[in-house]
Formats: structure tokens, C-alpha cells, sequence
């Protein structure tokens, strides 16, 4: 079996408190795909996309990235001949530092992952600088490229983020929620701007997101994920043309995959309503019968049911 530019295999995660946040899960993301991860809260969607980001470690099984193990460049390498894989990451709020400008902040990686760092110390900041310019013109943010973090709104700010993850192309674009806290009509413009940066620059994409039109709208396929410990349920196939449009976001066969998410995700909460009611309902069954005298008969029913 050809091996796919990322890989989890087995993966189970748990974490210091003894919380089971993944249990022997399996996703394998082919390079240049567009994948989204959806599902109840709490499942680990975010803890896919640490452990793809090398930020942490499985508790058992193997996350493979670009041939290597996520986050070990050095020893644990699985493929010796396998070059380091540039990622981008953005998250729901944007962390820029308050004392640089926009283009500053946008230029952080540039500072810091090679080969860009050996050129940034050299002479090469002029050019950077533009590059950093001309993904904020992208963005719709020409012009901002002075200001400071505090100048701008959330959604201009989300946009620098978003240059930010990109300005050292990197291979892979980690993006865990990073539209969640704007508003719908801002939303929906950074969805049709992550398009056109996808489709101009082809990194591979992981987004963990809870809207189901936004998922649809981007992703190439949307893994739906059970309730924690999270497995990947299900894994549908978006068809949908390129480029899309908010237009094509209310045709009926786009409405109907977006019902159909929603409904399996209903479906694994409840699921996992009732395994948690029943769980507890044990739990209390067997604390009520270590409690009963001997001589009283044991308590058979539950006192909560789901
Ligand atoms: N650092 C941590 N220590 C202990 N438990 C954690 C930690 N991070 C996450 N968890 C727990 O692991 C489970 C999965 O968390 P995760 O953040 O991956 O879920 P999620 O699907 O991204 O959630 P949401 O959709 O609500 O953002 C949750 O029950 C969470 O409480």
C-alpha cells in the first residue's frame, strides 16, 4: 500500500488526567487534499490536529507525516530520506504580538523556519516583506500592513492570521476553527479567500470546524467523528465544482449533505447519551448494592435510566 502524506495509524491518546481522547483511530490524508473533521464536541478533533502538528505524542499507534513521525526531526525518523514538512497553523483566535505591525507579525515564520531563516538573518527581509504584502492584498488587507494587532477588527485580524500560517508555503495548513468567533457574513468571506489561496497554493489542508455549511463549502472530504473516545464514523467524499460559491451553498444537493452530517452527528451524540446514562446507571446500581445491609434484597434497578 503506497503510503499517504499523512497517516494515522492506531492512534490512541490519553491524556494526563486519564482522559481517553482517542481510541485506535485510523486517517490517512493524501497530499494536497482539502479534509475537514467534524463531530459532538469533545471528540478530538483538536487532539488530531495536535498530534498531526507534532505538539503531541500518541499514547499508542503511529501519526506519520510526510513519511516521517509528526514532531520528531530528528530520531524517530520512518522514512531517512523524507525532507521536514513546513506547516501553517491558525486557530479560532488569533495570537499576534501587540509591539510588531501586521507585517511584522505575518512575517514571524519567516524568522524562524528554514531555509527562509538563514536568508531573513542575510539580506533577504526586503523581499519577504513583499511577499508578506502581497498575501495581505489577498486577503483584502493592502494597506494594513503598518498598522499594529490593536487597529484592527476580529475578522482582519483572523486574515492576517491566516496569511501568517501561509507566508512560508507551508506543505500543510493545520486550521482549527479559525472562522468560529466571526460573524456570518465575515465567515463566509474568508471561506471563499481560503478557497482561492487552496486552490493557487495547494497545501494540504486539516480543518476541524463545527459548521457543517462551512465544511461542505470547503473540503474535498469530511470525516465525521464519534463521540469521544473519537473514531472517524464516517468519511463522505465532497464533489461539489471548483470554485464554489455561496450561491452553490444553497442548491438542494449541497442543503442535503449538510442535513445528512447533521444528522449522523446527532446520531453519535445520542449514542453517546445513552452509553453515559447507562454507564451511570450501573455505577449507581453497584454503589446501592455495597450500601445495602445483607439481609435486604439487592437493588436491581437502576436509578437513572436513559
Ligand atoms: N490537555 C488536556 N488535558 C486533559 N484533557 C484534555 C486536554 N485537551 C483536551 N482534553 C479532553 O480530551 C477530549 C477531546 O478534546 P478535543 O479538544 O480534542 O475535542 P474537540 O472535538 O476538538 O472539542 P471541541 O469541538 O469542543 O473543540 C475532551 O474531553 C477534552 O476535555
Amino acid at each position: 500500500m503506497t503510503q499517504s502524506f499523512i497517516d494515522l495509524a492506531n492512534v490512541s491518546l490519553q491524556y494526563g488526567g486519564g482522559t481517553i481522547a482517542l481510541d485506535h483511530t485510523d486517517l490517512r490524508i493524501d497530499k494536497g487534499d482539502f479534509v475537514a473533521l467534524v463531530g459532538p464536541s469533545g471528540c478530538g478533533k483538536s487532539t488530531i490536529l495536535k498530534l498531526v502538528g507534532g505538539l503531541l505524542t500518541p499514547t499508542s499507534g503511529a501519526v506519520i507525516v510526510g513519511g516521517r513521525e509528526a514532531g520528531s526531526p530528528g530520531s524517530r525518523i520512518h522514512n531517512p530520506h523524507a525532507p521536514c514538512v513546513r506547516i501553517g497553523l491558525a486557530f479560532q483566535n488569533p495570537t499576534m504580538l501587540p509591539w510588531l505591525t501586521i507585517r511584522e507579525n505575518v512575517m514571524i515564520p519567516l524568522k524562524i523556519v528554514e531555509p527562509f531563516r538563514s536568508d531573513y538573518a542575510r539580506k533577504k527581509k526586503g523581499e519577504f516583506a513583499e511577499r508578506a504584502e502581497a498575501l495581505l492584498a489577498q486577503v483584502g488587507l493592502k494597506g494594513f500592513g503598518d498598522k499594529r494587532p490593536w487597529q484592527l477588527s476580529g475578522g482582519m485580524l483572523q486574515r492576517a492570521s491566516l496569511c501568517r500560517a501561509l507566508v512560508h508555503e507551508p506543505q500543510l495548513l493545520l486550521l482549527d476553527e479559525p472562522f468560529g468567533a466571526l460573524d456570518q457574513f465575515t465567515r463566509e468571506e474568508l471561506w471563499a479567500i481560503m478557497q482561492d489561496l487552496w486552490i493557487t497554493k495547494r497545501p494540504t489542508v486539516l480543518l476541524v470546524t463545527h459548521d457543517l455549511r462551512e465544511s461542505a463549502y470547503l473540503a474535498n472530504r469530511i470525516c465525521v467523528m464519534s463521540s469521544r473516545p473519537g473514531r472517524i464514523l464516517e468519511d463522505r467524499p465532497v464533489e461539489f465544482a471548483r470554485p464554489r460559491t455561496l450561491e452553490s451553498s444553497y442548491a438542494p444537493e449541497f442543503a442535503t449533505l449538510v442535513q445528512e452530517l447533521r444528522m449522523r452527528i446527532a446520531h453519535a451524540r445520542t449514542d453517546s447519551d445513552a452509553q453515559e446514562a447507562a454507564a451511570d446507571a450501573v455505577a449507581h446500581a453497584v454503589a446501592d448494592a455495597a450500601a445495602t445491609p445483607a439481609a435486604t434484597p439487592a437493588v436491581t434497578t437502576p436509578r437513572r435510566v436513559a
